[in-house]
């Protein structure tokens, strides 16, 4: 058996390099129009971070694994098609702002038609909206001209989790696969399954109609964010009562009906999917008519965004209501530790409401480049979501600089935020990066991953998200 994957990003890499590595009888070939991307796949650098995936690669790759820009020839040779394509939010035309863009996939579906000579099983990868299916369905069969060429397509989503993608991949809760309750379509399901079944049980593998398949995908997301913007809103109500809202959150995640995970209040959610999705799910239902679905959904983006706004205007205040030349070091640029992704990361709303306010950013993370943060901090929204995004140039701009480690960024500073929970940042010598500061020197906790009672002692004004707040912040400027 052949498979394809169009698109070799954070999802076709990653999930075709452990579909090889467990599947050494099936050969894989992942290809994309970045040629860039690919000669980073097959080099030593991979052109993700992503720990466990270099190891994973390094053994299926020229095995049964290949990097290709040749497009036509292993699409035309696959029995099975990934498609793992971009569908961002359209930035322009109707729907702007709210529907996803399926330009890329359907520009994958019209190069799958154009080069199969035999039948194939089209498989999405890629979020998209609800009955994608059927329209990609059309544009397959009215496409290829050889004779006898049929297409059975499938929704197969990715439930993966950037900085664990290997893990999930590895060891998922379920995976999903939709398609149509015909003879054809149940055949080409247990075609899937069968690839999957080398290494995940039979009962984690689902089966649904196509549309519930793509449904749950937006949904799962909607759902994730939608507790993060719930313990979120908690957060700001903790700050105004003397509630903990870490205290909250432990109390209310033993209900085994609530449970612990994803109730950790943050500066806001990030990352390629939650927002996009969200957004994705409810112009699908403005779109069938269900205003009120829709503005209940949307209401979880907005208090996202109200978090980031709540946490840049606490800095200002805190800091005598005026940034204006003050340097701020950022710590943490990516949306999540344990990845060098910066797609909609809530460092790009801060830093960027800090520098409107007249702040100077020194800007440090372990994982992302300079120019990536140049790139996202000039970019117009939606624009990081497009497959040339990363060779676009990236601009210096004036009030922002990227330090090359910690201390510098702390050297000469008026504050330190935190926006990104890496491990790293929770062992450095505060005292050291307190020494080298502007008095009164301030700590923003935009994840609640340091100790924040040291700090105080060390002489840090602290302000910890959904904490009681610092007696100086509360005193004068709450
Ligand atoms: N990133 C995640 O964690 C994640 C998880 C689950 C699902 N998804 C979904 O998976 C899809 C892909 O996401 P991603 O994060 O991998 O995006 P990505 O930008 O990292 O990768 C997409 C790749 O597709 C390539 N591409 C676009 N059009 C192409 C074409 N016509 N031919 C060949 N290559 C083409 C681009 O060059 C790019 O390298 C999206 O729909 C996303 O919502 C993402
Ligand atoms: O308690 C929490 C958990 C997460 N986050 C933030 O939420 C964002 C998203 O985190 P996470 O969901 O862990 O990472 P993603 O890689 O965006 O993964 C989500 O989006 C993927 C793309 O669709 C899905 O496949 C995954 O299942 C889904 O978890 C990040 O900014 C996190 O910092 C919080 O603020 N608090």
């Amino acid at each position: 058996m052949k498979i394809a994957c169009i698109g070799a990003g954070y999802v076709g890499g990653p999930t075709m390099a452990m579909v090889a590595l467990k599947c050494p009888d099936i050969e894989v070939v992942v290809v994309d129009i970045n040629e860039e991307r690919i000669n980073a796949w097959n080099s030593d650098k991979l052109p993700i971070y992503e720990p466990g995936l270099f190891e994973v690669v390094k053994e299926a790759r020229g095995r049964n694994l290949f990097f290709s820009t040749d497009t036509k020839k292993h699409i035309g040779e696959a029995d099975i098609v990934f498609v793992s394509v971009n569908t961002p939010t359209k930035s322009t035309g109707i729907g702007a702002g709210k529907a996803a863009d399926l330009t890329y996939w359907e520009g994958a579906a019209r190069l799958i038609a154009s080069v199969s000579t035999s039948s194939k099983i089209v498989v999405e990868k890629s979020t998209v909206p609800v009955k994608t299916a059927e329209a990609i369905g059309k544009v397959l069969q009215r496409n290829c001209a050889t004779p006898g060429v049929e297409f059975e397509i499938l929704s197969n989503p990715e439930f993966l989790a950037e900085g664990t993608a290997i893990e999930d991949l590895r060891h998922p809760d379920r995976v999903l696969i939709g398609g149509a309750d015909t003879v054809s379509g149940r055949k080409a399901i247990e075609t899937l399954a069968s690839v999957y079944a080398h290494w995940i049980p039979r009962e984690r593998i689902l089966t649904a109609n196509l549309w519930s398949a793509e449904l749950a995908k937006l949904t799962a997301n909607a759902f994730l964010a939608q507790r993060i913007s719930s313990i979120n809103a908690i957060s700001a109500l903790c700050e105004a009562t003397g509630a903990d809202v870490q205290q909250v959150a432990h109390a209310i995640g033993t209900d085994s009906r609530i449970g612990p995970k994803f109730l950790n209040a943050s500066v806001g959610f990030g990352g390629s999917c939650f927002q996009k999705d969200i957004l994705n799910l409810s112009y699908v239902c403005e779109s069938v008519g269900l205003k009120e679905v829709a503005e209940y959904w949307y209401q979880v983006v907005s208090m996202n965004d109200y978090q980031k706004q709540r946490f840049v205007e606490r800095i200002i205040s805190a800091m005598f209501n005026t940034v204006s030349k003050k340097k701020i070091a950022i710590y943490g640029f990516a949306f999540k530790k344990d990845t060098g992704d910066t797609r909609e990361t809530p460092a790009i709303d801060v830093c960027k409401g800090l520098i409107r306010d007249g702040a100077k950013c020194s800007i440090y993370d372990p994982e992302v480049t300079p120019e990536q943060i140049f790139r996202d901090l000039s970019a117009p929204k939606f624009e990081w979501d497009r497959p040339n995004y990363s060779r676009s140039a990236s601009h210096m701009l004036e009030n922002v600089q990227v330090a090359p480690d910690a201390t510098a960024a702390a050297e000469g500073a008026h504050a330190i935020c935190i926006l990104t929970e890496w491990d790293a940042f929770k062992a450095y010598d505060y005292q050291a990066l307190y020494d080298k500061m502007h008095k009164p020197a301030f700590i923003f906790d935009g994840r609640n991953i340091l100790d924040h009672a040291k700090l105080r002692e060390t002489g840090f004004i602290v302000y910890a998200l959904g904490k009681p707040l610092d007696p100086f912040l509360q005193k004068n400027y709450s």
